[in-house]
């Protein structure tokens, strides 16, 4: 008897383009959305857009979290018992919005997704990366009603925002290899429809890198549309396996071991040098993900991201810890196994 079954959830409203924030009151209204608004944002976006978005909602009230946690989304549940709001509109990085489909999630309602910074594939996926103490969870939610990507805005954003996006998306190479792999050795679900359309948003990306460049609305607008993409294989999957693997994990353990140093992106674009190397040694194609973050200004090195090479060794070396998701890293590398791949990538 045949009995698979699948349930994708994705948005409804995709708005992305110049001035597209000024159609934010529309996309709600095309959701007949009711009840009041709850705005989660962070200082910066709050600041930089918070009264745009304002201004287009029926009495709005505000949260402003710091930071992507579970203490975050309590505050603002905390916010939204005052309120009891009809939905949520997220704004900001990948931390708010984070936080606001957590939130948004735990009270029951929907959310847009307004993004200020094209730096994250969260803006469109339908989980949450929170981490506590020594994990990190991937937290299953709902993805965004709407998304409202205003490239006037994404543009301008600080560049290293959007190249931390590009880098993001360039990871799905490697996250993609450790997704087969886990399938192979581990039996884990695998979704050639939502790999293909990761690998292919990489790709797309790639092959755009000459016409990324700071300055260029037309670069908010093909990372925006990488962004969606990988978001909506996130979507697919019901997990973060086709845009997370070694890569994020090593990531993930550098927010431990130096945190603020660097930001997602450009960690996880490091980490992809690091565990294609370890994929396919040294004849595999670690140099064309290289090559490509250094064409859109990433970072290839520890240096570049701020943090020490003993700092890299050790996030590579406990990466595997982070959470129970089978990768090229399987049981752990050892230090001088670490040291050896830095050192051949240039990494450090
Ligand atoms: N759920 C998912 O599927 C995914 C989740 N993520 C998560 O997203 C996070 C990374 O996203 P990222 O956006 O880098 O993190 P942040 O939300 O922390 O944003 C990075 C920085 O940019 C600032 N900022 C945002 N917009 C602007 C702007 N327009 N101009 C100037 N500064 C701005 C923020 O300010 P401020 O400090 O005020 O917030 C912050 O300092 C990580 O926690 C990662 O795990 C990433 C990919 C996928
Ligand atoms: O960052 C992500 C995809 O780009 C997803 O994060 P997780 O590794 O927490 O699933
Ligand atoms: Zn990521």
């Amino acid at each position: 008897m045949f009995e698979k079954s699948t349930w994708i959830t994705l948005p409804r409203n995709v708005l992305l383009g110049h001035g597209v924030l000024e159609d934010l009151g529309a996309a709600l209204e095309d959701l007949y959305l009711t009840g009041r608004p709850l705005v989660v944002t962070s200082p910066t976006p709050n600041e930089l857009a918070g009264d745009r978005v304002r201004a287009q909602l029926t009495d709005p009230e505000t949260a402003v979290v710091d930071d992507a946690s579970f203490a975050a989304v309590e505050e603002v549940v905390d916010v939204a018992e005052a309120v009891d709001p009809g939905y949520l509109v997220a704004l900001g990085g990948g931390k708010p919005i984070d936080t606001a489909k957590m939130a948004a999630h735990r009270l029951g309602v929907g959310f847009v997704s307004v993004p200020t910074a094209a730096s994250h594939d969260g803006i469109v996926s339908g989980r949450s990366s929170i981490p506590e103490g020594d994990t990190r969870h991937s937290v299953a939610a709902d993805p965004p009603l709407a998304v409202v990507a205003d490239t006037e805005l994404l543009a301008d954003a600080p560049w290293e925002l959007t190249t931390a996006g590009c880098a993001d998306i360039i990871s799905n190479y490697t996250a993609v290899k450790d997704w087969r792999l886990a399938r192979r050795l581990r039996n884990v679900e695998y979704s050639e429809y939502a790999g293909a359309l990761s690998e292919m948003t990489a790709e797309l990306l790639v092959a755009s890198a000459d016409s990324i460049k700071p300055g260029l609305e037309e670069s908010s607008w093909l990372v925006a549309k990488a962004l969606v993409s990988s978001g909506v294989a996130m979507s697919i999957a019901g997990s973060s396996r086709p845009a997370s693997g070694a890569e994020h994990l090593i990531s993930h353990q550098l927010d431990r071991i130096a945190p603020g140093k660097a930001l997602h992106g450009h960690q996880v674009g490091v980490g992809s040098i690091l565990t294609e190397y370890l994929h396919s040694g040294e004849e595999g194609e670690w140099r064309s993900i290289r090559d490509a973050l250094a064409s859109i200004d990433a970072p290839t090195t520890a240096a570049e991201l701020g943090v020490t090479d003993e700092e890299l060794i050790r996030a590579l070396t406990t990466a595997h810890e982070i959470r129970d998701r089978y990768t090229i890293l399987a049981g752990g590398v050892t230090e001088a196994a670490a040291i050896e791949t830095a050192t051949a990538t240039d990494v450090i």
